[in-house]
């Protein structure tokens, strides 16, 4: 199995876009977000790039909630929720739908939405999206990291993207240094500032749970929609046949 990398805000238009499986990794917070969301009780995750276009989905979706925030981490005025796991975390999402709309995670995602298999990771989903992934033998993993911009080095990022591809090698890698780049990231220090109520430090602390979760969170396609579902490694193995 080959691996490799690329950073969504610097895509090379001369490369080829990745066609088999795709990890679009948002440690800082889409789909650290998206996790506790699942483990609240929320049924699936609709990931949408636009917040028309969240609005309008919301609008056709029976009791559907919206998640998400603008860049730099702010809530969009109007949705339920902020892209907050601490928030999330406590709501009561039983049963509910929950479309969520952020600036470099759903982006990626949409990005890459034509892979043979598209997966959202985060550190809390380590683990769960390896095994996940090792079940499809794919012939490529592709990376996406999402968290690299002008004045952010994205290693929180980078350090899930290591820790995913030491467990693709059948390395037992230990989580705590890879917890520690999250925390020690650009991102992760405007969060362990704790100055801003919109990137609070408990998000900071849910986020760097290395392995969480015992789900992945694989995207599949539904009614022209985007749809992000939990996945466990030994259904995706019946599902691809080798049981
Ligand atoms: O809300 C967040 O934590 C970030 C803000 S930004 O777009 O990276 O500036 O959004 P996300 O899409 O989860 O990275």
């Amino acid at each position: 199995m080959r691996t490799r990398r690329v950073f969504l805000n610097r895509l090379d238009p001369q490369e080829h876009d990745p066609d088999d499986a795709v990890v679009v990794i948002d440690v800082l917070r889409s789909f650290s977000t998206a996790a506790y969301a699942l483990a609240a009780g929320a049924s699936a995750i609709y990931p949408v790039e636009t917040i028309a276009g969240a609005f309008h989905l919301q609008r056709t979706l029976k009791n559907a909630l919206t998640t998400g925030a603008v860049g730099g981490g702010d809530p969009i005025p109007g949705f339920d929720f902020g892209n907050s796991p601490s928030a999330l975390q406590g709501a009561d999402l039983a049963g509910r739908p929950l479309i969520q709309t952020t600036a470099a995670g759903v982006r990626g995602l949409a990005r890459f939405r034509s892979c043979r298999a598209l997966f959202a990771g985060s550190l809390v989903l380590g683990r769960a999206t390896a095994q996940a992934l090792l079940a499809l033998r794919p012939a490529e993993v592709c990376f996406v990291i999402t968290g690299e911009w002008v004045d952010r080095d994205g290693d929180e990022d980078i350090a899930c993207a290591d820790y995913m591809e030491a467990l693709l090698h059948g390395e037992d890698p230990d989580p705590e240094p890879y917890a520690a780049r999250v925390r020690n990231s650009d991102f992760g220090r405007r969060f362990q500032a704790d100055c801003n109520a919109n990137l609070p430090a408990s998000d900071l602390r849910l986020c760097a749970q290395v392995d969480r979760f015992d789900f992945a969170l694989r995207a599949a396609h539904c009614d022209g929609q985007l749809r992000l579902q939990r996945a466990q490694a030994s259904v995706e193995r019946a599902l691809s046949g080798r049981g």
